[in-house]
């Protein structure tokens, strides 16, 4: 059933993102320096470094809520992000989550999913319209997949907050973004949401590409694959955890820090 959402069928080795000298200001203070960065369909890429590193920032240049100073962001080889507005960007499948779930929590777990699905209609209309077999399908596709299906009546309210992120990431998923934003999504959660949290990342990468921003080392260790190091606004390493864990450069600006305090 996974399969018959994949849209496109790229080539293993097609870049979905490739960042090119990638320039961020703030008031003259340069949040990202001549940034380098790309990734390949299909991959779930971990973000990490020290705070201040840039992270949120690069996220907020690729959906389009910060316009760089210099550099381009090519989504799908062609369509250069920094061209276009937020909304755009949305619609040419980028979807972005951050850190705070944002659910409707009046509604239910089944309607907070009905009305993200991509469609042209009114939010009321949406929620009034009837649901074709089509969307039913893909509406128990994601429930099953955000293992919301026992709770789909419930109202978003009286989910837990690890609850209240998996069904942000259902809503996300509703619209059928090529490329998921997703900041810190295991923050605040138990060791079983948080575990669960990282199987459905898996899941997701099976059909979409993902970029995590993460600080939690832990559940960085147990399910990244690649791992990119920004520090002071541009790239400092990428590779495995494994690689990443073991590189000098790391450990003194960022992990060896960690460890020092204990996080
Ligand atoms: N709107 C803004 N105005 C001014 N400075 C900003 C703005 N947004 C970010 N910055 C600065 O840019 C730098 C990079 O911030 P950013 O939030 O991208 O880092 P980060 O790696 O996500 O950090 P953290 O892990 O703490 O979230 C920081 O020094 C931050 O203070």
């Amino acid at each position: 059933m996974l399969g018959q959402l994949a849209k496109h069928e790229p080539a293993a080795s097609e870049k979905i993102l490739s960042v090119k000298g990638l320039e961020v200001s703030f008031d003259g203070f340069k949040a990202l320096r001549n940034l380098d960065f790309s990734l390949q369909y299909g991959e779930l890429r971990f973000l990490i470094g020290p705070n201040g590193a840039g992270k949120t920032t690069l996220l907020d240049v690729i959906c389009g809520k910060v316009k760089p100073s210099h550099g381009h962001v090519y989504f799908k080889d062609a369509i250069d992000l920094t061209k276009h507005q937020e909304h755009q960007i949305a619609q040419l499948g980028i979807g972005r989550k951050f850190q705070t779930p944002s659910v409707f929590s009046t509604l239910t777990v089944f309607e907070n999913l009905a009305l993200s699905m991509k469609q042209k209609r009114g939010l009321l209309s949406a929620l009034w319209a009837k649901t074709t077999s089509e969307q039913l399908d893909r509406l128990h596709l994601r429930l099953g997949m955000i293992g919301l299906h026992n709770k789909s009546k419930e109202r978003a309210g009286s989910l837990s907050h690890g609850e209240k992120q998996w069904l942000e990431i259902g809503m996300l998923l509703m619209q059928e973004p090529d490329l998921l934003l997703l900041d810190e999504p295991a923050a605040g959660m138990t060791d079983s949401e948080t575990e669960k949290t990282g199987e459905l990342l898996h899941e997701i990468a099976a059909t979409q590409t993902i970029i995590v921003v993460e600080h939690d080392m832990e559940f960085v260790r147990q399910f990244a694959r690649t791992v990119t190091v920004l520090h002071e606004g541009t790239v400092l390493r990428e590779g495995t955890m494994q690689e990443i864990q073991h590189d000098d450069k790391v450990a003194e600006v960022y992990l060896g820090r960690r460890v020092e305090r204990g996080v």
